[in-house]
């Protein structure tokens, strides 16, 4: 399953594991790791979009948010802590979500991962680039009006309990301060690809699909 960006050659999942601790080390025949980050405010696609992208070019998908809902539901021993910060439309400190993220990565087997819903603010990035070595390939960013966005969630009705006015608020309010920054940073280092996505759902994979087109699954 090789692509025209990461000339791949199966390795145990061993070297895959230390590749992720170490992914500077890296050495001829080495596994390329490819990480795409997508960011864009709440109910701007994101996890709508990665589900589309997954189908047609090969990505595991890893949505952060998912990933500390489901951490909540395990009972684990951070879970009160978590279950509060959503509430809150807070970010969750990224010891937390790195390690989830990571062991998520692991998993998978797979070497090209779209990682929705992080970095999403500068801790986020600062310490997974610490952590991991991975620098992103790109950063697909989901440009959407905000009234569309708070239709949206209101209209999501997956029962999720920051998804009410009050915290969806205070959740534009952080996209503000502190994921726009993180989205700025990369803009610097023209590693932004900014997508429309206030049209229908069709409409916006289309150009999607443009941006990933490189990364075909099916290219030989
Ligand atoms: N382009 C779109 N137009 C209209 N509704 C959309 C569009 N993209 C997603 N949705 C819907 O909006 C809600 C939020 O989408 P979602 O993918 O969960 O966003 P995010 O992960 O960015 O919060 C979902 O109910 C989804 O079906
Ligand atoms: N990197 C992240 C991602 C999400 N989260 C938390 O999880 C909540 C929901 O994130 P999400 O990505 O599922 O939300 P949407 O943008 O998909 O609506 C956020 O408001 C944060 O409280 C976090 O703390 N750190
Ligand atoms: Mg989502």
């Amino acid at each position: 399953m090789g692509t025209m960006l990461d000339a791949t050659v199966d390795v145990p999942v061993a070297v895959e594991t230390s590749k992720l601790q170490d992914a500077d080390e890296s050495f001829p025949g080495d596994k390329k790791i490819t990480v795409v980050f997508v960011l864009g405010g709440p109910g701007s696609g994101k996890g709508t979009q990665c589900a589309n992208i997954v189908q047609h070019f090969g990505f595991t998908h890893l949505s952060a948010g998912d990933l500390l809902r489901a951490e909540i539901k395990s009972g684990s021993e951070n879970g009160t802590m978590i279950q509060n910060m959503i509430k809150e439309g807070k970010i969750v400190p990224s010891e937390v979500t790195i390690k989830l993220l990571q062991r998520a990565m692991r998993e998978s087997g797979n070497d090209k991962f779209l990682i929705d819903g992080f970095p999403r603010n500068e801790e986020n990035r600062a310490a997974f680039e610490e952590v991991t070595k991975i620098e992103p390939e790109f950063v697909l960013f989901f440009d959407c009006p905000e009234e569309e966005m708070q239709r949206r969630i209101l209209g999501r009705n997956q029962g999720r309990e920051d998804d009410n006015i009050e915290t969806i608020r205070k959740r534009f309010k952080v996209f503000m301060e502190s994921s726009l920054p993180v989205i700025e940073y990369y803009n610097s280092k023209g590693k932004v690809r900014k997508i429309d996505a206030g049209k229908p759902i069709e409409e916006v994979f289309e150009d999607v699909k443009e941006i990933f087109s490189p990364y075909s699954a099916q290219v030989a």
